[in-house]
């Protein structure tokens, strides 16, 4: 920890998946504000593992906070401080936040690297280069679900 008076991440129950990080500084995000908030948190995670920083859904639901980057990346080899690009989505209220506050969570997870090759062909498979709302979308004309009036 690079402050000693902030808590280290932590799962808040056994299980989850997102450890919480916390602010070091009082925030006022003002509507459609963002800021780079300070963790107090330095990682050195293993090769072969990435961190990333994904918003708090309470926070999302409730006072439109959000990351600018969401997910953002943690390198196995960054070594520096984690700060969070927070946003402010709501168009009229403002966003207070208190050093301590657990403003995101942390999720880390194994990850692959690649070897990228030029090639003439690719293989083939199901989806080929459909993308984009191919399988359909929502409402009528989109091929998915109708939602219901009202
Ligand atoms: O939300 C984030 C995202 C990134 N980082 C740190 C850790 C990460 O390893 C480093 C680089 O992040 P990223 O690769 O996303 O940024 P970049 O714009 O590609 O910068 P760089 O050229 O340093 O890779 O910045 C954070 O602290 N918080
Ligand atoms: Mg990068």
């Amino acid at each position: 920890m690079l402050d000693d008076g902030i808590e280290p991440p932590s799962y808040a129950l056994p299980g989850d998946a997102g450890a919480d990080l916390r602010t070091t500084e009082d925030v006022v995000l003002e509507p459609g504000a963002r800021a780079l908030v300070p963790t107090g948190v330095a990682l050195a995670l293993p090769e072969g593992f990435v961190g990333l920083v994904h918003p708090r859904s309470g926070l999302a639901v409730r006072h439109g906070l959000t990351l600018v980057n969401t997910p953002g990346t943690i390198d196995a080899g960054y070594r520096g401080e984690i700060k969070v690009p927070l946003l402010n989505t709501d168009r009229s209220e403002s966003i207070h936040l208190r050093r301590g506050d657990r403003i995101a969570q942390l999720v880390i997870q194994q990850v692959a690297q690649a070897e990228f090759v030029r090639v003439d062909e690719l293989p083939d498979s199901d989806r080929g280069a459909a993308g984009f709302g191919s399988t359909g979308g929502f409402g009528p004309g989109q091929g998915g679900s109708t939602p219901s009036s009202h």
